[in-house]
């Protein structure tokens, strides 16, 4: 049986990346994802954006929802200051495996938590499985309809406080319309749109910052 995507990116990493250096290895996925197959990463327009906002927030403790890879876990991790912690959620046990040798190559295995599992029912679990109060940062980029009911569900569980940055990823392509409509619309949430484009492509897409009121 041939190789899948993640595993071919996985070899690219191995061979063009050098170990215990996250710089190179977003650049050896960005290069393949570019130039040899696409791939669902955030990518790196759109990342020098969750770079900047990251920066800005510097959380203590992130979570990210839909590792896939680990793209977008390597480029959050790389930017947390001694101490802090980012718990990725990944179901789908393949994609959770390439992701640990990404996430192990950049040498970043010490900041981040990958728990194999549905968001649905791992955030219920996240203050007593990880003793997490409450979450600085989330970047959500699972399934885009999953994005509104496990907004609510961080909300419910008491995950969120006053001042949570939640950064969605696509909300223009492939697009999360309820998402937008609910942070839009809701008094909880200071909400701030930044154009970009989809990853590796010209077609637009964007990520939605919205900050938690409480
Ligand atoms: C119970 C499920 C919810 N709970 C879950 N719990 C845990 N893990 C979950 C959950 N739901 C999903 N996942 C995992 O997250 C990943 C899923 C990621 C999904 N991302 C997209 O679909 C996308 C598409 C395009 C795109 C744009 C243009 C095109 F032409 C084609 C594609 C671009 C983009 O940047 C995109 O992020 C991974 C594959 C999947 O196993
Ligand atoms: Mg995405």
């Amino acid at each position: 049986t041939g190789s899948t995507r993640p595993q071919r990116m996985l070899k690219a990493v191995q061979k063009n990346a050098t170990k215990g250096d996250p710089e190179s290895v977003i650049s050896a996925i960005d290069y393949y994802c570019r130039h040899k197959e696409w791939a669902m990463n955030v990518g790196d327009e759109k990342g020098l954006i969750l770079d900047s906002v990251l920066t800005e927030v510097n959380p203590s403790t992130a979570l990210e929802l839909g590792t896939y890879c680990g793209y977008s876990t390597v480029r959050i991790a790389r930017l947390l200051s001694p101490g802090s912690k980012l718990i990725t959620v990944e179901f789908n046990p393949d994609f959770a495996a390439v992701a640990r040798q990404i996430i192990a190559y950049a040498g970043l295995q010490d900041k981040v938590t990958l728990v194999e599992g549905p968001s649905g029912d791992l955030i219920p679990k996240m203050k007593e499985r990880f003793g997490i109060k409450s979450f600085d940062f989330v970047f959500l980029d699972h399934w885009k309809d999953r994005y509104v009911p496990d907004t609510k569900l961080l909300e419910d569980c008491g995950l969120l406080r006053k001042g949570t940055v939640l950064l969605a990823d696509n909300v223009i392509c492939p697009g999360a319309p309820e998402y937008l409509k609910y942070v839009k619309n809701s008094a909880h949430y200071e909400s701030q749109y930044y154009k970009s484009n989809l990853e590796y492509t010209k077609v637009e897409d964007g990520l939605e910052k919205s900050v938690f009121l409480g």
